[in-house]
């Protein structure tokens, strides 16, 4: 496990400033933020490469906040794996060694165990200038795991890798964390692949935590307009509250939950829980909006479909197959429903 409690850091021009957060043992944290906001200097005075002005923070044994970082037992892995040009695979990772105090014959041992479940006991003898993208870390996470860590810190592995080897090592890490029981600490810039990894997330912005928690709370019940957007909640409406919900451009839209108590509001929902259905000549039902199809873009798995209504532009996400299911093409009329429990009142 790794705790914080009201960590600060200062370095000249940049502070990072009362962090607190607990990755318990096993669980997979992520740390997601804009560029410049803090998370590898968090990261990197976590693992001991940063002073810490204030605070304090623990491992499963106890308080580490002053221990060298060979001491704390942490692996680190970078975006770009930082291992040694002049040194071949193996060279590399036996450089692990230094850091621990097993015998050499022990360290060979667990590299060779090590190599073999993560597909790299091929590689042992390489350059590392000739490994691919996906390969070089997977070397990488070989030599953090040879330290035995308690903890794993990963600063963005996956952002350096083509589509391909990106799935590749998110399914590694998937694996390493599931089959081994690891505690991981991941920053990355991509909210698919915190959905994916991480059960905890926390949301940093220059220099201070603005959200933390589970993982579909923090998606699904942003608590700031900025959250919103940087967890990919698209839609979002500016709100004042009512009898029955929100007014929402002169409409009543019916909300269910808490939230409602700032006049100031934003309505949120998630691109893929909104729905379309076609135009609807009866009784409208509840939150359902005409409209008309602005734009659509394919992103593979799903279309983005971009619809003009009553309450502003709203987008929402369907697998290909709804789209097509759908029959409507830019131009055309559509409904745009928001289902209620769906919605999110966030203080503006
Ligand atoms: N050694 C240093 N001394 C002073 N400032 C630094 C130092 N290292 C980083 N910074 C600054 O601290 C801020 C946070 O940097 P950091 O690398 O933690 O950002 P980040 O959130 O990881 O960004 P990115 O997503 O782009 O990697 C930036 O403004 C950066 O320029």
């Amino acid at each position: 496990m790794i705790e914080v409690q009201n960590l600060d850091v200062r370095l000249p021009g940049f502070a990072l400033e009362n962090i607190s957060l607990c990755v318990p043992q096993g669980a997979f944290g992520a740390l997601i933020g804009p560029t410049g906001s803090g998370k590898s200097i968090l990261l990197e005075a976590l693992a001991g490469l940063q002073p810490v002005k204030r605070g304090q923070i623990f491992n499963h044994r106890g308080e580490i906040t002053r221990l060298p970082p060979e001491r704390r037992g942490f692996g680190l892995v970078y975006q770009d794996a930082a291992l040694f040009p002049h040194l071949n695979v193996r060279e590399n990772l036996l450089f692990a060694r230094r850091y621990t105090d097993l015998a050499k014959a022990e360290v060979v041992r667990e590299m060779n165990e090590l190599s073999e479940r993560l597909g790299i006991t091929h590689l042992l003898q390489r350059d590392v200038r000739t490994l691919s993208g996906g390969e070089t870390q997977r070397v990488a996470l070989v030599r953090a795991l040879l330290v035995r860590p308690s903890v794993l810190l990963l600063d963005e592995p996956l952002s350096a890798l083509d589509p391909v080897f990106r799935e590749e090592i998110q399914y590694l890490l998937q694996r390493l964390h599931q089959e081994m029981g690891l505690t991981m600490l991941m920053v990355t810039h991509n909210f698919e692949e915190v959905v994916m990894l991480a059960e905890q997330v926390a949301v940093i912005h220059q220099g201070r935590f603005l959200q933390k928690g589970a993982v579909q709370e923090v998606f699904t019940t942003p608590r700031s307009p900025f959250v919103a957007r940087f967890v990919g909640m698209k839609n979002l409406l500016a709100a004042t509250p009512t009898q029955d919900g929100v007014l929402v451009a002169g409409h009543v839209v019916r909300t269910i939950g808490p939230g409602r108590e700032t006049n100031n509001q934003v309505l949120g929902i998630r691109p893929e829980d909104v729905l379309l259905a076609p135009p609807h000549p009866g009784a409208p039902s509840s939150n359902a909006y005409p409209g008309s199809i602005s734009a659509v873009t394919y992103h593979g798995v799903h279309c983005a479909v971009r619809v003009e209504c009553a309450l502003g532009e709203v987008t929402a996400h369907l697998s290909p197959r709804e789209y097509r299911e759908l029959g409507c093409s830019p131009g055309d009329a559509v409904t745009v429903i928001l289902p209620a429990e769906k919605l999110c009142s966030i203080p503006a």
